[in-house]
């Protein structure tokens, strides 16, 4: 590993040195309460697009710091999903303003304000306790908005779902999920979809979910099985499908994971990059998640160019033989690391 692919690895799960941003934008709105940070982490390939995320934070650093890592990582997504698209994301921190209306539409028209502020260098997308209808508030404002009029995540599915075939033909050295074993950690949007997708393909589903009732629908539907949320990322499987929370696959994890291929839609599923290597000395096949669930900005960008669904289906589809090849490219080595070099590849290409 080279000095600089060892540093584009870290930068992806540890905290970013906040000189590395392009920019990092700070707002405040006195009359509706509103904190948010915007990080747009490099524009080399077009404007910063990425989610706003509405959680609570511990301290104003972490928040800047959160901010500044996803928008590394959207970098790295576009740039393998072969996108026109910089690497940006928003954090809110207004812990005290309720999350309801009308304060709500207020908080988001201030955010909004910010968002036009940058002229288009950051175009926001809906991520972690944001909806729809805050990117309607957004674009009310005069900022570019993405995600708007139709929900991504049955395209983040389909590429999970492609990204998960091609880890299981590199272990198994199967075309299909037929009789193979699919845990999928969270019903939600994307999961849910995912889990369809695998039992419609012949896998026997195990579905956990901290909502016992959407585990049991989404179970019912697959015709398969609810899993302890405590127990589904160690239950025996062939594969595991983190499509919830982060950094599921801790270094205490590993030594008793039973699956062979991990491959979900959740972002960061390592916790860190040590546990790749940990993963590949037990033989588990790792799909990097940053070119796994990349079919929801895909879709996106498809919707903003009108394209129909054919070509949005193929593009979204494209992740399965990008998976193949970056595992193939891999070896026995690190398949993120492959990304990563060949994200910068392409950032090196369009800065020529
Ligand atoms: N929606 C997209 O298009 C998209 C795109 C890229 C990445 N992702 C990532 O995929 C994951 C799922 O996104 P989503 O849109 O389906 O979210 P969602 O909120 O619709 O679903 C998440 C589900 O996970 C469940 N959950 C939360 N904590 C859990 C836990 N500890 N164990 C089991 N279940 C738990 C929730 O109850 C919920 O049902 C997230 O990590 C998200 O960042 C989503």
């Amino acid at each position: 590993m080279s000095d600089s692919d060892a540093a584009g690895r870290r930068d992806l799960v540890d905290p970013v040195d906040p000189w590395t941003s392009e920019q990092v934008i700070t707002y405040a709105d006195e009359t509706t309460g509103l904190r948010a940070v915007i990080a747009i982490d490099d524009t080399t390939l077009g404007p910063g697009f990425g989610g706003v995320r509405w959680r609570p934070y511990p301290s104003t650093a972490a928040a800047i710091r959160e901010a500044q890592r996803l928008a590394r990582a959207m970098t790295f997504k576009h740039a393998l999903a072969e996108l026109p698209y910089g690497g940006a994301k928003s954090v809110i921190m207004a812990d005290g303003v309720t999350r309801d209306e009308p304060a709500r539409r207020a908080l988001f028209e201030a955010f909004g304000d910010a968002v036009a502020r940058t002229h288009g260098l950051y175009i926001p997308g809906v991520d972690m306790g944001t909806t729809l209808a805050d990117m309607d508030v957004i674009r009310s404002r005069g900022a570019r908005v993405y995600c708007a009029d139709a929900d991504p995540s049955p395209w983040t599915a389909r590429g999970a779902y492609v990204a998960m075939r091609a880890g299981v033909q590199r272990a198994y050295d199967v075309p299909t999920l037929a009789g193979l074993t699919v845990a999928v950690q969270g019903a939600g949007n994307v999961g849910g979809e995912l889990a369809r997708l695998a039992a419609r393909d012949g896998a026997r589903v195990l579905v956990a979910d901290v909502d016992a009732e959407r585990a049991a629908s989404v179970a019912a539907e697959c015709g398969g099985e609810v899993v302890d949320v405590a127990e589904v990322v160690t239950c025996e499987c062939d594969v595991l499908a983190p499509s919830a929370v982060a950094r599921v696959v801790t270094m205490d994890v590993v030594p008793r994971l039973r699956c062979r291929v991990i491959a979900g839609a959740a972002n960061d599923i390592l916790d860190e990059p040590s546990c790749e290597q940990a993963l590949s000395e037990r033989g588990i096949t790792f799909v990097p998640d940053f070119v796994a669930n990349a079919g929801g900005v895909i879709h996106e960008h498809a919707r903003a160019q009108g394209w129909d669904d054919a070509r949005l289906t193929a593009a979204v589809d494209a992740i399965g033989p990008r998976v193949t090849d970056l595992l193939e490219q891999a070896g026995d080595g690190s398949a993120v690391e492959a990304a990563l070099s060949r994200g910068r590849a392409r950032l090196a290409a369009a800065r020529r």
